[in-house]
């Protein structure tokens, strides 16, 4: 195992402390989440009474892997936390997620829990939003459309593509990754973006993250806002 999925380990695994029993859990997506469902996996095994509520096809397929047991939002108003890996984590905890894909409902089990716990190794912490392409999930139905009017904001849209297709979301819908270069005013693009007909979800999580568990692959620190 190479350092940076040591950190992801090491950073997933140390979130499940913050689950508590009966909790109502936000499962986000992608590999540093594979390691805190793991090991939620092994609590559940030893007692932990909770459910979740997957972010991804992925994800659910992974908490039946190991057994956390999942719900959905037709039987649970609020969850209690959610945890979830990212992209780029700025130093005011604005972050850039939706590399998986998995933007759309990475935000809504964000809006709907009461705290959110950001997983990441270190190269994800940055000083300034941006280097890393901004996913935003668009319809299908004129995409092209959709790509030229954020193209008007200063981007470079590129159509997601996976295995020379274009991806398809789990909603069903494209992603555009979108070089915005140095995002300043996260709050304020995301407004730009979220208004532009066919724009589904944007990957920039404003104000929305509460703790920040980042590692380098030895040790782990907790950041809270
Ligand atoms: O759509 C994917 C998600 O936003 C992921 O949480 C994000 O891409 C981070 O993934 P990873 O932990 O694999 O770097």
């Amino acid at each position: 195992m190479n350092d940076m999925d040591k950190a992801k380990k090491l950073a997933g695994e140390e979130a499940v402390h913050y689950v508590k029993n009966e909790m109502k859990v936000g499962l986000g997506s992608g590999s540093t989440v594979y390691w805190m469902i793991r090991k939620l996996g092994e609590l559940v095994q030893q007692g932990l009474d909770i459910e979740g509520i997957p972010s991804s096809n992925q994800t659910a397929q992974w908490a039946k892997d190991f057994g956390v047991p999942l719900t959905d939002f037709s039987k649970v108003a609020q969850l209690d936390i959610t945890i979830d890996g990212a992209d780029e984590v700025d130093r005011d905890f604005h972050l850039i997620k939706g590399g998986g894909g998995a933007l759309f409902r990475e935000k809504v089990i964000a809006m709907a829990a009461k705290e959110l716990i950001i997983i990441v190794d270190k190269s994800k912490l940055v000083p300034h939003l941006g280097s890393y392409p901004l996913p935003v999930e668009v319809l299908p139905f004129g995409w092209e459309v959709t790509a030229k009017n954020i193209a008007l904001l200063g981007a470079q849209p590129i159509i997601r593509k996976k295995d020379e297709q274009i991806f398809v979301s789990d909603n069903g819908n494209y992603i555009l990754d979108c070089s915005f270069g140095e995002i300043n005013d996260p709050k304020k693009l995301h407004k730009q973006l979220i208004q532009l007909v066919g724009v589904v979800e944007t990957g920039l999580f404003v104000n929305m993250a509460n703790t920040v568990i980042v590692s380098n692959g030895s040790e782990v620190e907790v950041i809270t806002s």
